[in-house]
C-alpha cells in the first residue's frame, strides 16, 4: 500500500518551490497543501546545488511555485522546458520575468485580490499614522517626554484631505473606497483611465501630486513604473505633502525621498516597502515624521488563508485543464 502511495506520488507532475514558504503559510496551508494532482518539489531540501538539482528533476517539473522573494528568470526557465505555469503568491509580478513567460507560453497567477483590503487598511493605517502623528506621540509618551517637555506637536485632519492614488487595482480600490468615508478628496492615475470610477484620472502623476496633499502608492513596480515618483513628483507634492507607498519600494526614487523628508521639501511617509529589504535607509531612522513598516501591508492570518487557498486552487485547475483562477494578463506588461 505504502509503496503504491510512493510510486503514485513519484509520477505526479511536479511543482518547484524554490525557497522555504514562510512558517505562517505552512501552518495555515498544512491541510490544503497536499494534492492528488501534484506534488510540491522543495528545492532547498536537497543536497545537491541548484544547477545540479534542477536538470535533475527537469523532466518532471511542470509548475514553480514562487513568493516575491525568489526571482524567475529567463534562466531559470532555461533549465525548465516542461514548466507551464508560475504561480506567485504575492500581488506583485516584478521578481518574474514575464516577456520571457510570454515568449515561452508560460502562464503567471498571482495573489488576485486576496491581500486588497488588508494592504489598503494598513495603506489608510500608515496615512492615519502619519497625518496625526499617532507612533510617533507614542514615542513621546513613552519616553517621559510629556512629563518633562509638555505636549507633543498637533497632527493634520485626515477629512477633507485631497488623495491621489497611484495605482487603481485591488489595493488602490479599496483605499479610495476606504478613505472616501472618511471624507476625503480621491483622484488617481493608473495605466489606463478606468471607466467604472468617476474619480478623476490623472495621466501625468506630476500633476496628480500637484493637485494632492497626499499620494498613496498602490501600484505595481514595473519597467515603466520604476522611480515613477522621483524629484518632480516629490517637489510638486510640495512641502506639507505627505506619500505612503505600500506597492515596492524601487517606484520611488528613495536617494530622493530621503533627501526630501530630511530636508522638509515634504511633510512625511508612511512606508512599508524599501528598494533594498530588509535594509531601510539609516537617516529615515532619525525622523519623526516617517513611519516604517517591514513590507507586510498585506499579511494577515486571514489572508494568508485565503492565500493558500488560492494558490492550491490555481494549481488543481492548471493540472486538471480548467481555468486558472487569477492570471495575470501578460498583455498588460507592455502598457
Ligand atoms: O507586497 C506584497 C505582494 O506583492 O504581494
Amino acid at each position: 500500500m505504502e509503496n503504491n502511495h510512493n510510486r503514485q506520488c513519484q509520477d505526479l507532475p511536479q511543482v518547484l518551490l524554490l525557497k522555504p514558504p514562510p512558517p505562517i503559510m505552512v501552518v495555515l496551508g498544512e491541510h490544503r497543501f497536499s494534492s492528488t494532482k501534484f506534488q510540491f518539489l522543495k528545492a532547498w531540501d536537497s543536497p545537491l546545488p541548484l544547477n545540479q538539482f534542477l536538470p535533475k528533476h527537469a523532466n518532471s517539473i511542470q509548475a514553480i511555485l514562487c513568493c516575491s522573494a525568489s526571482r524567475v528568470t529567463d534562466d531559470l526557465l532555461q533549465l525548465l522546458p516542461f514548466v507551464r505555469l508560475v504561480v506567485t503568491a504575492s500581488a506583485g509580478t516584478n521578481h518574474i520575468d514575464l516577456k520571457a513567460c510570454r515568449r515561452r507560453g508560460i502562464s503567471v497567477t498571482n495573489a488576485g485580490n486576496v491581500y486588497s483590503e488588508d494592504g489598503a487598511d494598513a495603506a489608510v493605517g500608515l496615512l492615519f499614522d502619519v497625518l496625526r502623528k499617532i507612533s510617533a506621540a507614542d514615542r513621546h509618551v513613552r519616553q517621559g517626554l510629556w512629563v518633562k517637555k509638555g505636549d507633543y506637536p498637533l497632527g493634520s485632519k485626515v477629512g477633507g484631505k485631497r488623495i491621489g492614488i497611484v495605482g487603481l487595482g485591488g489595493i488602490g480600490l479599496q483605499v479610495a473606497k476606504r478613505l472616501e468615508a472618511f471624507g476625503c478628496i480621491i483622484s488617481y492615475n493608473s495605466r489606463n483611465k478606468k471607466k467604472f470610477v468617476s474619480y478623476p484620472f490623472y495621466s501625468n502623476v506630476c500633476e496628480l501630486a500637484a493637485n494632492s496633499d497626499a499620494l498613496i502608492i498602490c501600484c505595481s513596480l514595473t519597467d515603466q513604473t520604476r522611480y515613477m515618483i522621483n524629484k518632480e513628483v516629490l517637489s510638486a507634492l510640495g512641502k506639507k505633502g505627505v506619500i505612503v507607498n505600500v506597492g515596492r519600494g524601487a517606484i520611488i526614487d528613495e536617494k530622493e525621498l530621503v533627501r526630501c523628508l530630511v530636508t522638509g521639501a515634504i511633510a512625511g511617509a508612511g512606508l512599508d516597502v524599501f528598494e533594498n529589504e530588509p535594509h531601510v535607509p539609516k537617516q529615515l531612522l532619525e525622523l519623526d515624521n516617517v513611519v516604517l513598516s517591514p513590507h507586510r501591508a498585506v499579511i494577515t492570518p486571514e489572508s494568508f488563508t485565503a492565500l493558500c487557498e488560492l494558490v492550491v486552487g490555481n494549481l488543481e485547475a492548471f493540472f486538471s485543464n480548467l481555468p486558472l483562477l487569477s492570471p495575470v494578463m501578460i498583455e498588460c506588461i507592455d502598457g
